[in-house]
Formats: C-alpha cells, sequence, structure tokens
C-alpha cells in the first residue's frame, strides 16, 4: 500500500523540506492545488527534478479545459494530473487522452460524487485510478470514513483515499485495501513530519495487500 504525502497550505520552502524529511517513507509526492495556485507549474518541474524516482501527482483539479491542464502538468515533469469526476466526460476524456500521449496518468476525485451511477459511467470511459476524498471544508463535518468505500466496491478501480486521514484512523482504512493512502496535515502539521510519515508507512508496510 502506498503512501502519498499531500503538500498543501505551505510556503514552497517548507514543501521542500517536508519531501526532504520525509522521502524514505513516501512513494507519491502531491503537488496540492493551492501550493500550484501559488507557484505554478515552476514547482511541480522543481520537485521532479530533485526527486525523478519519485511519482509526482500535480492535484490540478482540473473541472474544465482537460486537455490544456493536462499538457500543463505533463510538460512541468507530473506522473499524474487530477481532475474532478463531476466534470463533463469530454472533458475526463481529453484528459485521459493527453495522459496516454505522455504515458501519464489521470486520477479522478471523487469529491462531492455519492452514487454509483457516475462510477460506472467513469469505468465506461476508460477512467482507472479514483480518488475517494472528503474535502477540507467538508472536514468540519466529518473526515474521511470508510462507508465511503461502497461508492467504488468490486469495479475494479485502483483506488485512493484523502481527506484528514491520520494515524488514528489509519487502521481502520488499511483493512478496505486501498492501494494507495493520500495524507496532508497528519503529516505537514505533524511536530516531527518526519516520524509521523515513517510511522503512517509501517502501519501500511504491514498491512497484506
Ligand atoms: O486534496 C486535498 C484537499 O482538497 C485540499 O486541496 C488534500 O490534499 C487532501 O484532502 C489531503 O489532505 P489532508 O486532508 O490534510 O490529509
Amino acid at each position: 500500500m502506498k503512501l502519498q504525502l499531500a503538500l498543501d497550505r505551505l510556503t514552497r520552502e517548507e514543501c521542500f523540506q517536508i519531501v526532504k524529511e520525509t522521502k524514505e517513507n513516501i512513494d507519491w509526492i502531491e503537488m496540492g492545488t493551492g501550493i500550484i495556485k501559488e507557484y505554478g507549474m515552476t514547482v511541480v518541474r522543481e520537485m521532479h527534478e530533485l526527486y525523478p524516482e519519485k511519482t509526482i501527482v500535480a492535484d490540478m483539479k482540473t473541472c474544465d479545459a482537460g486537455g490544456h491542464e493536462a499538457i500543463q502538468a505533463f510538460e512541468a515533469g507530473a506522473d499524474i494530473t487530477t481532475v474532478m469526476g463531476f466534470s463533463s466526460d469530454l472533458t475526463i476524456t481529453d484528459t485521459l487522452g493527453v495522459a496516454k500521449q505522455y504515458d501519464a496518468r489521470v486520477m479522478v476525485d471523487l469529491l462531492e460524487i455519492s452514487n454509483r451511477r457516475r462510477m460506472h459511467e467513469l469505468k465506461r470511459i476508460g477512467v482507472d485510478l479514483v480518488s475517494l476524498h472528503v474535502g477540507k471544508d467538508k472536514q468540519k463535518e466529518g473526515k474521511f470514513d470508510t462507508a465511503l468505500f461502497s461508492l467504488v466496491d468490486d469495479l475494479g478501480f485502483e483506488v485512493t483515499v484523502a481527506g484528514g486521514i491520520s494515524e488514528d484512523t489509519l487502521s481502520d482504512i488499511v483493512q478496505k485495501r486501498p492501494n494507495t493512502v493520500i495524507v496532508g496535515s497528519a503529516i505537514t502539521k505533524a511536530p516531527s513530519p518526519r516520524d509521523a510519515a515513517a510511522s503512517m508507512k509501517k502501519i501500511l508496510s504491514n498491512s497484506v495487500m
């Protein structure tokens, strides 16, 4: 089970410092939407150049102009870009088409999607990687809950999970066998991001796939 570190609401310097401290224990590095809005695609390019061995996720949260934004992400060195599941099918298929040209991937963010019908549609149009996600604002009403897995059960997607996940909630989540767990604040705001990433990675590694 992989650990994706989400870098959000940090300065550029903090992003690089936290990755330096946690790099042994993280698999995928997510350049968060707010970080990209603040620093542009340059920060994605810099992270890729420093850590070419890591999978870089550009959390573009694209909801229109899918092809154009996917080119921006992949030209900057991202291996994966994100697009919203509630977008038009055309936005998603354009994004998938560009990803194919770059030999890269698309993660469909399922923020605010709660019906299986949309999941079947996403499958039909060629989506293979999805993110079950409780957004930052929605987290005021409750963080990631394992009940969310029912949205993707038995549909054959590669599944990532995100939304206020911490060490306390991780053991329940790993029982559901997601492919990747995305963690932001519980690592980036921890007194020691290094220790937080190490103990979360240990829990993931000890769980059998
Ligand atoms: O995508 C995210 C969110 O929408 C803010 O942009 C976060 O990366 C994701 O929720 C993980 O962060 P935490 O919730 O802080 O673990």
